[in-house]
């Protein structure tokens, strides 16, 4: 017999692609459960399925960071904050956070799929009686070719791992100007926030890479190498840095909690794209939720 829950919950994270470097993902969870039916006649109770697969799910890749320890340019030694991970390819990242804000995974890349069955195969070995086997799928929320953006960010403020410092989201974006839908805006702002970091612009700290003037050239030029932006902050879960090209992140002027993000697309497109009209943005953190924020006239 097989019991299926679809749409379980959703999985957000961010995760290191060798190709784009840091990016935010949102996956819908389904699952499937294999087993016999007891006595009550149910294989196991929908009102138990959830909490189960949720709890381990939040409690493992939910934000993290899902890094692929055998990826090219990879690697992850032991710091005073917990674990660093630097990475050379596509573009130089050093990240040092406690252990709880990663998921090592030995691959040379993070795949939805073998994530998937790692997750079935956990489930399956810690399964509850007369269940004997577990197959979670992770699916991408389907969204019109236009309006997806997938950003990674960290809510040093939040109570709960959105504080951790590099957690992402895949997520729609919606623009109206005078109550007129305008796919053109939603692409142009998705292409540009697409795979970048969010960030408090009072979460950035002065540079100490090599490129900053203290280490540059002799005559305080520069070396060459891309320039940096830092982001450091502490919060209950302990002590984040984040090092990234400055081309990767956009700094916004408040916490990126999306309540923001929304109000401040809105305040760029009116001034930007729209100067006399009614802006409107929804903005989603993930799937099915998120933010409407206004501006303009
Ligand atoms: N009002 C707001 N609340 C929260 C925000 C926010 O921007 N505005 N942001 C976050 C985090 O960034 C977080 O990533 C969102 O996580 P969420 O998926 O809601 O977290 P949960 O795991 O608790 O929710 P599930 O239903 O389990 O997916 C948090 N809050």
């Amino acid at each position: 017999m097989t019991l299926f829950v679809n749409g379980l919950s959703h999985l957000d994270a961010s995760l290191w692609s060798p190709e784009r470097g840091l990016i935010g993902v949102s996956w819908h969870i389904d699952a499937a459960l294999h087993g016999t039916l007891g006595e009550d006649g149910m294989l196991f109770d929908f009102g138990a399925v959830k909490p189960w697969i949720k709890a381990v799910i939040d409690d493992g890749p939910d934000h993290t960071l899902l890094i692929p320890t055998a990826a090219a340019g990879v690697t992850v030694s032991d710091c005073r904050e917990g674990l660093m991970v630097r990475t050379t390819t596509p573009y130089p990242m050093e990240i040092r956070a406690p252990r709880q804000a990663y998921t090592l995974l030995p691959w040379a890349r993070i795949d939805r799929e073998r994530l998937a069955a790692h997750l079935s195969e956990y489930l399956t070995r810690h399964a509850p009686p007369r269940v004997d086997g577990v197959e979670i799928t992770l699916r991408d929320e389907a969204i019109e070719a236009a309006g997806a953006y997938t950003y990674s960010h960290g809510l040093k403020h939040h109570d709960g791992n959105c504080q951790r410092i590099a957690h992402g989201h895949r997520s729609r974006l919606h623009i109206w100007c005078d109550g007129r839908r305008r796919p053109d805006l939603e692409r142009h702002w998705s292409e540009r926030l697409d795979d970048r970091y969010l960030l408090h612009a009072d979460d950035r700290e002065p540079d100490d890479a090599p490129n900053s003037g203290s280490h540059g050239k002799p005559n305080g030029e520069p070396i060459g190498e891309p320039e940096t932006t830092v982001i450091r902050y502490t919060s209950r879960q302990g002590h984040f840095r984040l090092r990234l090209p400055a081309e990767r992140c956009e700094i916004l002027p408040t916490p990126t909690t999306v309540e923001h993000i929304a109000r401040w697309l809105a305040e760029q497109v009116a001034r930007h794209h729209a100067p006399g009209q009614r802006v409107r943005v929804q903005a989603f953190e993930g799937i099915d939720k998120g933010a409407l924020a206004e501006a303009g006239p």
